[in-house]
């Protein structure tokens, strides 16, 4: 499966490390491919040692203004010329969307693959692996927005959420 990991580019403590690099080593020992933003940087670095030490594939989809953060061994590195160009690709180029703990770049691009699915313009599974309970406030907002009319389908036709890398991939392997 390819698999499209939105996390963040910051250099974070081992409570969020060390769940994105064993998330990253299920994706290798799984055989598949982590399609993401590129960078040689923060916790988007961590993922892809951990796929790269486990023997699965790097397709990064950076932008001209990151060119340079790029991490060098990807086996295939797609520059976009900008940010909403590189959503698209990073959107078309995946089976499956999965959001680890992040800022407000995650959050951008939780939320429009969210919106495009509501939308029905996308049909591929997005799961939020809450490592840490990291994203208990915006499930608490997603399901008051459920519950109160704010959504047209239910909320779980939009996300599923897991609490660890093998609760994500039991459940792409269902759905996809
Ligand atoms: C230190 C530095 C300038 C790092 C480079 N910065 C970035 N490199 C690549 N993708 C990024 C970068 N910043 C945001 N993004 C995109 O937004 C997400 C991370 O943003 P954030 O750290 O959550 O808000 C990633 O999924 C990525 O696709």
């Amino acid at each position: 499966m390819n698999i499209c990991v939105f996390l963040s580019a910051a250099d974070l403590d081992e409570r969020y490390t060390r769940p994105a690099r064993e998330f990253g080593e299920l994706l290798g020992k799984g055989g598949h491919t982590l399609v993401w933003g590129g960078s040689d940087t923060g916790l988007m670095k961590v993922v892809a040692d951990g796929v790269r030490g486990s023997g699965g594939k790097l397709v990064g989809i950076s932008v001209e203004i990151l060119r340079e953060l790029a991490r060098p061994d990807t086996d295939e590195l797609v520059i976009a010329k900008d940010l909403a160009a590189r959503k698209a690709l990073l959107l078309a180029r995946a089976d499956a969307i999965v959001v680890l703990a992040g800022g407000l770049g995650t959050l951008d691009e939780a939320t429009e693959v969210l919106e495009l699915r509501k939308h029905g313009l996308h049909d591929k599974p997005v799961v939020l692996l809450n490592t840490a309970g990291f994203y208990d406030g915006l499930i608490t907002q997603l399901r008051r927005m459920d519950e109160e009319g704010f959504l047209p389908v239910p909320l779980g036709d939009l996300v599923h959420v897991a609490d660890d890398g093998a609760g994500v991939l039991a459940y792409l392997e269902r759905a996809v």
